[in-house]
């Protein structure tokens, strides 16, 4: 019922805020169920996560289909990782577009030196730390979250070196307001996101199958169009829990995706007079489009 990303700087007090606001909303009012996605669960070591891009991947990966699995069983679910890196938001934030549920961010927001210096005491302390050159590598590549980006919003901002992480905090205090409240749709201060098309699966009819194959395929490209205008090395374009992904391995400009989709949508209109009818959904029109884009690119859709 609703997905909550915790994001921040390594060893910036994520886990603190995650417990803290876990426990807030099992007290509040509603007494929510709350379920934590951490990397713990998968009893990896920290180092090991993030020693290289697959194994970064691979944790990204394991984090996105537990919150997929977990979205849908009614519990608020909190992800307690980095979640560094926008695009990796931005995916998180489809998950909860396409389960129509409400979300936020949380940021704890603490500056790289205290961060430096809580790693270095919990190494003193005996317990696993980041190694130097893995914390300052992560460091590095923190991509602060911005309240303007719709997967950045709305931010709760937690200043953790200044204030601590209370339960009572303000800060805490709106966010549990802001998941638990009820939705009055006169004032709209709580986002409930909506599936796009994309997640519908809304069938064709049969006169219009062309012009919808069209605008199916035209939602593909603006998705990937919308993720590589992220930065960064975005790799694989997502379109919610419902379709396979386009893994891209260079940048692809718009004009060879709009070639791509009129060659898609002109093959597709001659194949269906001799060969298979047009997809009969928006949903498998995307999944065959986007089983193309993956031959194109060389990639594949399993
Ligand atoms: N407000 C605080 N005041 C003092 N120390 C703190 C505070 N918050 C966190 N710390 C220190 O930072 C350590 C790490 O906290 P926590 O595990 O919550 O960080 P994290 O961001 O989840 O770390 P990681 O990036 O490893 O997941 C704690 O063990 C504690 O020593």
């Amino acid at each position: 019922m609703a997905l909550v990303v915790i994001c921040g700087q390594p060893c910036s007090g994520k886990s603190i805020a995650a417990v803290t606001l876990a426990e807030a909303l099992k007290e509040s009012e509603t007494k929510q169920s709350v379920r934590i996605i951490d990397e713990a669960s998968f009893h990896l070591d920290r180092n090991q996560n993030y020693a290289n891009m697959p194994a970064e991947k691979n944790l990204r990966g394991k984090l996105r289909s537990d919150v997929d699995r977990s979205v849908s069983r009614g519990d608020i679910v909190i992800v307690d990782s980095l979640n560094s890196i926008k695009g990796y938001r931005y995916e998180l934030w489809c998950i909860a577009r396409a389960a129509g549920i409400r979300y936020c961010v949380v940021f704890c927001d603490v500056d790289e030196e205290h961060c430096r210096q809580w790693n270095k005491e919990r190494g003193d302390r005996g317990e696993a730390s980041y190694d130097d050159g893995i914390f300052e590598d992560l460091v590095r590549r923190f991509e602060k979250p911005e309240r303007r980006n719709r997967w950045d919003s709305p931010l709760f901002e937690l200043y953790p070196s200044r204030d601590g992480i209370e339960k009572a905090s303000p800060v805490i205090s709106e966010a549990v307001t802001y998941l638990t409240k009820t939705v009055d749709s006169k004032t709209q201060d709580v986002r409930i996101l909506q599936p796009s098309i994309a997640t519908q699966g809304a069938r064709f009819s049969e006169a219009n199958s062309l012009y919808e194959l069209d605008r199916a395929t035209q939602e593909v490209i603006n998705a990937v169009v919308e993720q590589q205008s992220l930065g960064g090395a975005i790799s694989r374009v997502t379109l919610g829990s419902e379709l396979p992904p386009i893994e891209i391995c260079r940048p692809v400009g718009l004009p060879e995706l709009r070639r791509l989709r009129r060659t898609f949508v002109k093959l597709m209109g001659q194949a269906s007079l001799s060969g298979p009818p047009l997809p009969t959904d928006a949903d498998s029109a995307k999944r065959r489009f986007v089983d193309y884009l993956n031959r194109e690119f060389g990639g594949s859709s399993a």
